[in-house]
Parts: C-alpha cells; structure tokens; sequence
C-alpha cells in the first residue's frame, strides 16, 4: 500500500506537487493521469525516495522508502527507461543489478523470459528500440519480486501487442494482491487496464475512485431511443425536465434522464420503444472535463489550415 499525506514538492517558485494525499490499495491497479506537467513524475520520484518532499510523507506499507531494509524487494519501479548503461548487454545490466542485491542469476533469467527479452537479452542496449527499452524497464523493476510496483508510463513507446503484454501483466500482479501504480497518457488503454484512478492536475488531486464511477460522474452520459412516436415521447420526456435532441427522424438523444425512467415514461403513455440504449462517456470524456481548467498548455481550437506534423491532436495537446 502506498500512502501520500500532504505531500507537497516546490522547485523554486514551481510546485510541482501540492499537498496531494492518496492512498494505493493492493490488490488492484491504479492508474495515475494528468495532464503535461501535473506532478505523476515527481510523485512517483518521492515515493522511490528520488526526490525528497518539500512538506508532507509518503509511504510504502508504512514505511519511508529509505527505511526499507531491501527496497528492490519491497518496491519496484520503471521510472525513467533509458537511465541504463547503454554500452551493456541487457542481460548484464540486470545481472549486475542483482549482484548488488543478493538476488541470484536464476531469478536474472526469469524476468528476461518474463519480459520477452530472451532474443536480445545480449545484445547491447544502447541500440534496443523504445519498446524493448520498456521492458527491460520493467525486468529491472520486477527483478526484486517486490510487493509493489510503480511503473510511470509503461506503454510508452510499446506496439499493440507490447500494450496487451503490460495490460495483461500489470491485472496480472494485482490479481497476485500486489499493489500495482501506474501513470499513462492513453485514457482508452488506462480504462481497460485500471480498476482505480488518481486524476491530477496543477500538483492537485482532481478525482480518486473507482474507473467507473468517474466515467458515470461525467457529463455528457445520454440514452439513444428510437421509437416510431417519438415526438411525443419527446414532449413527455421534456416535461420531465430531461434534455432532447433530435438527430434523424425518430431518433432521440436523451440526457438527464435514465434508460429505466424513459423506458418507464414510455410505457406508462403506451408509446412503443425499438432502441433504448444507455450511452456513456469514455474515461477520456470525463478526464478532459476534470482536467479542463489544469492543462499547461490549452490547444484552444484546432486551426484546420494546419496540416501534418504543426497540427495538434489531443494527445500532443494533452501532453
Ligand atoms: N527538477 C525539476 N526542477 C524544476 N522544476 C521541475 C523539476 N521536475 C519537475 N519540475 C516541474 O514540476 C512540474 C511537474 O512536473 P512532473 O514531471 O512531475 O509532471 P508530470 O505530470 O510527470 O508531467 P509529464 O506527463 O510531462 O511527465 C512541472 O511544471 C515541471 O516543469
């Protein structure tokens, strides 16, 4: 478990992280999002004793990370890929990690196979891709076995298939009830792969709960109903005080309302239904309205006469 109490970290005039607590459970992975710049770095950077709190503590099962006996047992963490030796094999930097550690050669093995490095594993990491440099990122932080792992941006850089490996992985070690901490820009991935999330924005904690109920807290949630009335179904609905748009003939968009209540509505005024789907905001939707007032950086309006590489996206904006 991890624990945050008004931690706070100031750079100079710059604080980076301001007076964040928090709590990781084990047994789950929680996820750790915000915008360019919103602290998750240096968060996670105190935690590993990186960077020390200006005010506040932050603990790992109860203990200061430098209180920790054998920290690598304890905590593993991926927090910056290409801090390696990058004239060594991958083989040799971790078995020299473990030398350092009391942690056998057998053990140097099984993350290289754990991780899918045994074809390059002697190669010399200077020239690994991004991708490879992750997991040998996470071989490091999983070479002590420890019982809790932060590992910030894990899928930075991973092909599909490198994505689904850490997806599988990281649900995998909860499911083990270790406590599993992770940061990612990918709001589509971090809502297939947490069961929690800490939103953070301006050194700020903006949200902490459970994925879906942040997802069910956003706006923008509606119900589609298609029905050959639905004009007066709309007039009913209306009344109602729920919201109506009208996109195609007998097709309405209905917000403030549930799928139960029109569904009920409906029936009461005998008006036949043939859709009645509940249409919710991704995890993107109600992270950028949490985030909206914290960016760094606002991307304001796409201006369409940019093309190619000058022109945002929502991930360049976002990060
Ligand atoms: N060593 C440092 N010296 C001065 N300012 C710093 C330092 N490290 C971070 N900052 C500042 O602290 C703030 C938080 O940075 P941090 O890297 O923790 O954010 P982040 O959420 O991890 O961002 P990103 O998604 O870009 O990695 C930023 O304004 C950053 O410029």
């Amino acid at each position: 478990m991890i624990e945050a109490t008004g931690l706070t970290k100031r750079y100079g005039p710059t604080t980076a992280v301001d007076h964040m607590s928090f709590t990781v459970q084990p047994g789950r992975v929680t996820g750790f999002l915000g915008p360019n710049g919103a602290g998750k770095s240096t968060t996670m950077r105190m935690i590993v004793g990186l960077d020390r709190p200006t005010h506040g503590t932050v603990t790992v099962n109860g203990h200061r990370y430098a209180e920790h006996r054998a920290p690598l047992h304890e905590v593993g963490a991926l927090l910056d890929a290409k801090a390696v030796h990058t004239g060594r094999s991958a083989r040799n930097h971790l078995r020299a990690m473990a030398a350092t550690h009391g942690i056998s050669t057998k053990r140097v093995d099984e993350v290289i196979e754990m991780t899918g490095l045994g074809s390059v594993a002697d190669k010399r990491v200077g020239g690994f891709s991004l991708g490879m440099g992750q997991r040998l990122g996470i071989a490091s932080a999983m070479l002590g076995d420890p019982q809790t792992l932060i590992l910030d941006e894990p899928v930075n850089g991973l092909d599909p298939e490198g994505v689904l490996w850490v997806r599988n992985l990281t649900k995998y070690l909860a499911g083990q009830g270790r406590t599993v901490f992770l940061s990612s820009h990918l709001m589509s991935e971090m809502a297939l792969t947490a069961d929690h999330i800490i939103v953070v924005g301006r050194g700020r904690v903006l949200a902490d709960a459970p994925v879906a109920d942040v997802v069910a807290g956003a706006q923008g949630s509606s119900v589609r109903v298609r029905s050959p009335q639905a004009g007066r179904l709309e007039e009913l609905l209306r009344r109602a005080g729920a919201g109506v748009t009208t996109t195609e003939p007998g097709l309405l968009e209905v917000t403030g309302s549930s799928a139960e209540q029109i569904g009920d509505t409906a029936a009461a005024a005998g008006l036949p239904l043939h859709e009645l789907t509940p249409v919710s905001s991704s995890l993107e939707d109600a992270y950028l309205q949490l985030t909206a007032d914290e960016v760094e950086y606002h991307s304001s309006t796409l201006d369409p006469t940019l093309s190619g590489a000058d022109a945002p996206t929502t991930e360049s904006a976002l990060r």
